[in-house]
């Protein structure tokens, strides 16, 4: 088992904002942590990261190649997500530093984690660039995020998770932000990553569609528990929940074209 997320906790304000989550990943699955707003898949993924709230308490096990990690201090915690755990987050202009070349930022954790020079950062930051199909990556990684577009910049975030070379990507509504046509790229470029890379994949969103296309289970989380689990087929053929019904009525709602490639 690669992540294994046993009865998971966490407690803010005096509510259980997760409460008593379990699921499992294996190397190289890809998997999806689905619901609707506020139902906890945000501060699931942030549990797992080491990077909860001030203020949130947090029990139950979390195992990541067999090695518990919750206890573990601050500074162990950042070398596991800057080399052996990758994150892409929602919103990719957030996510980047305004004032720092895009080159710069992708060098940066090889930077920190490999002790690379600059110069040595700045030509893998090239070649990383180039994996995330960015056009022009001599000289894209001379410009600043507010420069690219949107999706451009996920391809940035995608290629700073990978820089190390981690074994998992935890990828928090990715497309959340994106029109759909861009969505469906962002999409293919994960799916290309991860199928390459051999990394697993843990995969946020509300959107049953979107999660049809990259995952392959899933659990639905429901005010902070698992309200159904398994196989993403399943849950699009015959959901039991009341909450994965609402959530296969809303992707039919919506115009999802989903045959794009990246
Ligand atoms: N810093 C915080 N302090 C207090 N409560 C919080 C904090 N962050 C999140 N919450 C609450 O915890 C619950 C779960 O939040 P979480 O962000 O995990 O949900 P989510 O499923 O990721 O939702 P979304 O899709 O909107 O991001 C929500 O009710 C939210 O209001």
């Amino acid at each position: 088992m690669s992540l294994d997320v046993q009865d998971l906790v966490v407690t803010l304000g005096g509510r259980r904002v997760v409460d008593g989550v379990s699921f499992s990943v294996p190397a190289g699955a890809r998997f999806g942590l689905i619901g609707e707003s506020g139902s906890g898949k945000s501060l699931t993924a942030l549990a797992i990261l080491g990077l909860l709230p001030d203020g949130a308490s947090v029990s139950g096990s979390i195992r990541w190649q067999g090695e518990e990690l919750l206890g573990r201090d601050d500074r162990e915690l950042a070398r596991i997500r800057g080399r052996e755990i990758g994150i892409v987050f929602q919103e990719p202009r957030t996510a980047l530093n305004p004032i720092r070349t895009i080159g710069r930022q992708i060098g940066e954790p090889l930077r920190i984690h490999e002790g690379l020079s600059k110069r040595e950062a700045l030509d893998r930051a090239i070649e990383l660039a180039a994996r995330v199909r960015l056009p022009d990556p001599e000289r894209i990684v001379r410009r600043y995020p507010h420069q690219l577009s949107g999706g451009q910049r996920q391809r940035v975030a995608a290629a700073i998770a990978l820089a190390c070379g981690p074994s998992l990507l935890i990828a928090d509504e990715p497309t959340t932000a994106l029109d759909v046509t861009i969505q469906s790229e962002i999409l293919g470029l994960f799916e290309r990553l991860v199928s390459e890379t051999g990394a697993s994949l843990v995969f946020i969103t509300h959107d049953l569609a979107v999660l049809s296309r990259i995952a392959s289970d899933a659990v639905v989380l429901a005010q902070g528990k698992v309200v159904e689990a398994g196989p993403v087929a399943q849950l699009l053929s015959t959901p039991v929940s009341p909450v994965t019904q609402r959530l296969l009525a809303a992707a039919k709602t919506m115009s999802w074209k989903g045959e794009d490639d990246d």
